[in-house]
Formats: structure tokens, C-alpha cells, sequence
């Protein structure tokens, strides 16, 4: 369960914009050994459903050791297991097993780290319709300590602004894949600006500068180089460098399918390689010799010298693996056991970096703004408000001053319908980019997870409500239903009760089934199954699937809807000078006109129901292994 802890954090921020300059607390970081293991998954609709026993073995004994001020890079073909290192060093392994021994100041990871910590993941994770600026003040006013009033943590994004060369761009909005804003570089240095923001004293960067112009990966590299001159400690994974940033890193580990093929001070790397037969024959881009030897490549490459060019791949990588154990494993061993003999390790108080930065409140008004600046770009882009326009004023005209009983019971049914599905496919279609801000912002301990979901929540009020409120007023008079303030408003609170529910529902498959695909049929058959047995279609429903309507929303708000239009002892002319009672009309008949409260008690436990569903699904999202 969520800790809630209220007490003033003591962490040693200064409040000067020398944060920025020095490490607060240096830190060593060991890894010694470390396997990691996986359990393969099977592709289709349960994704995370074992296939059988069959593992799969991804690092394989790799270790090292990074002392404040380096930057350590790790290097390695696509496949090599990268990524998958540098997320088991940063406490972010959440399937598998990982074994081996990794420290950071000789002790094991824990809140304590994970708060001083900054982890830069490869694909940037941004809310897009923020500015620069909103981006950062968000992330400082969430992780820096209360003890910091909003002048200085503003005053601090500020200075990250203008460290990371963001001032030109402060004020575009970051953009996404599908909106354009920021460039690509100027993203990866929002990212890295907000890991900054917590002055870490050890920073993981996962791929800092794929997708980067030679120019701007340099950039990014000096500023990472900078920041470790002040006492931090880096570790980055990086694709194929230049020259130029490959000079850059104090330490390169090379991987070769999870084996490590060299540890050690990068400008050493190919003297050692050359010294156990491997050189290039020209001046080559060493990382780019690094990975064609770690590919077991060199026959295809005429500069590349073997005294064997027959070798092939397999053998080469096997011959560079036992190299590594035979010259370079022991001596590694022996500069961890050294830093252990020197390094005392530190006496932390665990209980202080086990609170929280701020009150739950702090917390839940800065995500409940955040949320609603966000999200209003969202809810009202032009394409929905142009759809739900378009919605009604179609269902307007096909249903123009229909005065007949059975056509304003259709419209009614269509309302329940319409903004059933509608929000629970908007709730499942929005929730993957919403589970990846979580994931990554809950990983580095930034709220509370019932401060976000509140937050969520109270903000889903004037976001969910203001479309289906202009549908409402657009058809209800275009259709001619009762013409009277009490309906129209009985109306709308019934249809606002339905999209929230409906929302609620889309929210909790969103979070159960991780899957998206599978979410969004799951979704479809529970709500056909509910319109179903709503009670419009089918009037004689049989005793055994009788229960469906019981958890039916569109039972429950079609009785609303309806109540809002008719009451018990109304009638209609069923025949020439004849009148018969609304309420034995046969597709009223079966859901009946009263019973109102009890409908709207049932959506009120189904709204908090399935949010608290969603909550408890949600529980598992960014929770790191210690
Ligand atoms: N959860 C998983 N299930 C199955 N295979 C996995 C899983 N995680 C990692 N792998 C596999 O482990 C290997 C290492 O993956 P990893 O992402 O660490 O490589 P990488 O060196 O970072 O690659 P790239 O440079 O392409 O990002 C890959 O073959 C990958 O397919």
C-alpha cells in the first residue's frame, strides 16, 4: 500500500542556483556479477501470460564501477542488452529475475537512492501540450521539498532553462509524435532538465543522444560532462557515438549478448583490443571498431587486422568473451574489492528520504492544474468538438420535433448509447500515453498515487461535461422533447451520470488489461452486452442472463432519461380518440418509470466502483523493485 508520510523532508537541498553545480552526496556505484533472467511471453490477447517454461538469459556476469564525477557509457550492438542494464542499475527492473551484487555507496538501492536518482529513459515522456517552461515548473514544484516556496522552485526551472540552452524555446509547447513542437534535442534536454531538477547525484540516461545530429549529441554529452565534474555520478547507454563523444567518457563497458567484452578508461580500449589481436589497420572511429567486434565482425571490414580472418562470428565473439574473463574479469574484481577497503560506507538516515516532498494536497493541486492544462487540449481539440457537433446536429435533423412516443424514446436510447461508448473508448484510447507519464513519474517517487488519481478524477467533472452538455442543448430542442427547464436539466444530469460511469469503466479496463487491443474489445462486448439488456431492445429478456441488467449502465440511465421525460399516469394516443399510460409502452414496460433514486445510487457506487478499480489496477504501475 501507499505510504502516506507528512513529515518536512530534510534532504540537503541548497537554494541557491549552485544546485545545479555540485553533487549533494556523491555516489559510487558497484555492480558486481549481475544476471538477469526472463521468462518469455507469448504474443495475442494476454500478453504477460507465460508460454512455458522457457527463459531467456540477458546479462550474463556483467560488473563494474563508477565513482563520482565519471561518466560511464555503456556500448553495444542493438540486442546487446543495454537498456536492460542500465534499468536493473537504476531499480527498474519490473519482470525477471536479476541476480548479482549493485551498491551505490556500498549500499543496496533504496528510497533514499531512488529520490536522488534521475532517470532519462530513451523515448522522451512529456505531456505535449505543455511549454517548456510549464514542463519544468510542474516537475519542480512536484520534487522539489516544501520547504521551497513556489518564487524559488519556479526560480529553479528557470535556471535549468538557461543551463540546458532551453531559453529560445521556453515558451513552445514540447509536442508529441503527432503535434509539432519542440525539436528532438531540445526534448531530450527537457527530459534531462527534469531529472536535474533534484540536483541527482547519479544520473542514468538511456540513450541521450539517438536520433541527435552529431552537433547536438555533442552538446548534450559536454552538459552531462559538466554536471559530472560536480561530483555526479553517469552512466548513459549510446548506440554508435563519434570519435569526439566516445573521448568524452571516462569509462566504456562493451556488451556482446549480455557478456561484457571490455571494462575500462575509454582511451585504453583499443590498445587492449589491439594487444589481443584485434586492430584496425586505419584511424577508425573507435566506438565503431567497438561494435563491429562485439558483432563478431571483421573478414566484411579490409581495415580490421586479425591474425585468424578466418574466424567467424560466433568464434570471434566466443574469443573476445574469454579474453575479457582471462585479462581484464580479475583485475575488475580487484578494483571492487579496493574502493571497498577505501570507501566507508555512509550512514543515511533511511527514514528521512522515506517522506514524501510535499503534502498530499501540494501534490494534488499542482497534478489537479497540470491535468486540466493538459488535458483540455485533449478533450476539446477541434476534431472532437467538431464530432460531437456534427453527432448532434445529425441526430437533431433525423429526429427534427419528433412528437411521437416511440421516436423520443429511440433518441433518448441513442443518448445512452452515444456517450456510453464514446467516453469508454476515449478513457481505454488516451490511457497508454497516460500510463507511461505515470510509470515514469511514480518510479522516480514523485506523488502519491491517490494524489493523481483524485486529481484525475475531480478533473474528469468539467472536462467530460462540457461536450455532452452542447449535444444535450443542440438536440434536445432540435428533437422537441418536453419543453420544460426541469427535463432539459434532468436530461443532462442523467446523460453526465452515464459518461462518467461509462468514462470510470473505460478507466479501469484501461488499467487491468495492459493491452490496448484487448481492452478495446473487452470494452465493446461488456457495453453491447449492457445496451443489450438495457431494456430497449430486448423486452423479455430470459431469467437466466436477467442478472446482466442489474449491472447494466445503460438500464440504469435509460430509467433516468426517461424519467426525465415522462411520469407514472402519463399517457400517449395509441389509437384513434383512444389514450393509453406511458409507463405500459412496451419498450418502457420492462424498465418502468420509478425507481429513480435507486438508479442513480446504482451509477453513484458504479462511478466509484470502477475508479477504484482502475486505483487498484493502477497500484502496480511504476512501483519499483528495491
Ligand atoms: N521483457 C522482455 N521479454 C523478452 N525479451 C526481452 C525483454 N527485455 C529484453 N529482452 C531482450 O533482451 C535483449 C536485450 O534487450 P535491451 O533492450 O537491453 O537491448 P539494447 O542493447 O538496449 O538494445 P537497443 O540498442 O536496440 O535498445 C534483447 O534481445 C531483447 O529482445
Amino acid at each position: 500500500m501507499e505510504q502516506e508520510m507528512e513529515n518536512i523532508q530534510e534532504i540537503d537541498y541548497p537554494k541557491s542556483a549552485a544546485i545545479f553545480h555540485n553533487s549533494n552526496r556523491p555516489v559510487t556505484l558497484k555492480f558486481e556479477n549481475v544476471f538477469y533472467q526472463i521468462k518469455l511471453v507469448k504474443e495475442g490477447c494476454f500478453k504477460n501470460s507465460p508460454k512455458s517454461d522457457e527463459e531467456k538469459i540477458i546479462l550474463k556476469g556483467v560488473s563494474g564501477i563508477v565513482s563520482p564525477g565519471e561518466m560511464l557509457a555503456i556500448l553495444g550492438p542493438s540486442g546487446s542488452g543495454k537498456t536492460t542494464l542500465l534499468t536493473g542499475l537504476g531499480g527498474r527492473l519490473v519482470n525477471g529475475h536479476l541476480d548479482g551484487v549493485i551498491t551505490f555507496n556500498n549500499k543496496p538501492f533504496s528510497n533514499a537512492m531512488k529520490r536522488t536518482t534521475g532517470f532519462v529513459t530513451q523515448d522522451d515522456v512529456l505531456y505535449p501540450h505543455l511549454t517548456v517552461f510549464e514542463t519544468l515548473v510542474f516537475t519542480a514544484l512536484l520534487r522539489l521539498p516544501k520547504t521551497f516556496t513556489v518564487e524559488e522552485k519556479t526560480a529553479h526551472a528557470e535556471a535549468i532553462i538557461t543551463q540546458l540552452g532551453l531559453t529560445k524555446c521556453k515558451n513552445s509547447i514540447v509536442g508529441g509524435p503527432l503535434l509539432r513542437g519542440i525539436s528532438g534535442g531540445e526534448r531530450k534536454r527537457v527530459s534531462i532538465g527534469q531529472e536535474m531538477l533534484v540536483n541527482p547525484s547519479l544520473l542514468f540516461l538511456d540513450e541521450p543522444t539517438s536520433g541527435l545530429d552529431s552537433t547536438t549529441a555533442l552538446r548534450i554529452v559536454s552538459t552531462l560532462t559538466d554536471l559530472t565534474k560536480g561530483g555526479r555520478t553517469a552512466v548513459m547507454t549510446i548506440h554508435q557515438p563519434s570519435s569526439r563523444l566516445f573521448y568524452m567518457f571516462d569509462k566504456v563497458l562493451l556488451l556482446c549478448e549480455g557478456n561484457p567484452l571490455y571494462f575500462g578508461r575509454g582511451e585504453d580500449a583499443l590498445r587492449y583490443f589491439s594487444g589481443i589481436g584485434f586492430s584496425p589497420l586505419v584511424a577508425m572511429n573507435p566506438s565503431d571498431f567497438l561494435l563491429d567486434l562485439s558483432n563478431g565482425i571483421l573478414s566484411d571490414d579490409p581495415r580490421i587486422l586479425t591474425d585468424d580472418p578466418g574466424k567467424d562470428q560466433a568464434s570471434i565473439k566466443l574469443t573476445l568473451v574469454t579474453a575479457f574473463q582471462t585479462n581484464l574479469a580479475d583485475n575488475l574484481k580487484q578494483q571492487l574489492r579496493e574502493s571497498d577497503i577505501h570507501q566507508v560506507a555512509e550512514k543515511l538516515d533511511e527514514k528521512k528520504f522515506n517522506q514524501w516532498t510535499n503534502t498530499w494536497w501540494q501534490q494534488f493541486s499542482v497534478l489537479f492544474r497540470r491535468g486540466m492544462k493538459e488535458r483540455k487540449h485533449q478533450s476539446f481539440s477541434g476534431l472532437k468538438v467538431g464530432q460531437v457537433l456534427a453527432v448532434s446536429i445529425l441526430s437533431g435533423l433525423l429526429w427534427w420535433k419528433s412528437n411521437n412516443i416511440q421516436d423520443q424514446i429511440g433518441l433518448l436510447f441513442f443518448y445512452c448509447n452515444f456517450w456510453e461508448f464514446y467516453p469508454m473508448f476515449q478513457a481505454i484510447f488516451t490511457f497508454p500515453q497516460e500510463r507511461m507519464m505515470l510509470e515514469k513519474e511514480r518510479s522516480s517517487g514523485m506523488y502519491r498515487l491517490s494524489a493523481y488519481f483524485m486529481a484525475r478524477t475531480v478533473g474528469d467533472l468539467p472536462m467530460e461535461l462540457v461536450l455532452p452538455t452542447i449535444f444535450t442543448i443542440i438536440t434536445y430542442w432540435m428533437a422537441g422533447l418536453k419543453p420544460s427547464v426541469g427535463a432539459f436539466f434532468s436530461t443532462l444530469f442523467s446523460l453526465l451520470c452515464n459518461v462518467l460511469v461509462s468514462q470510470g469503466l473505460g478507466l479501469a479496463l484501461g488499467a487491468m488489461v495492459m493491452d490496448q487491443k484487448s481492452a478495446t474489445v473487452l470494452g465493446s462486448v461488456i457495453m453491447l452486452s449492457f445496451t443489450l439488456a438495457g431494456g430497449y431492445f430486448v423486452q423479455h429478456v430470459p431469467r437466466f442472463i436477467a442478472w446482466i441488467k442489474y449491472v447494466s449502465i445503460s438500464q440504469y440511465a435509460y430509467k433516468l432519461l426517461l424519467g426525465s421525460q415522462y411520469s407514472p399516469g402519463d399517457t400517449y394516443s395509441c389509437a384513434i380518440n383512444a389514450t393509453c399510460l406511458v409507463e405500459d409502452f412496451p419498450s418502457i414496460k420492462p424498465v418502468g418509470l420509478g425507481g429513480k433514486g435507486i438508479s442513480v445510487f446504482a451509477l453513484f457506487i458504479m462511478l466509484l466502483g470502477y475508479r477504484f478499480l482502475a486505483y487498484v489496477a493502477l497500484m502496480r504501475i511504476g512501483v519499483t523493485k528495491k
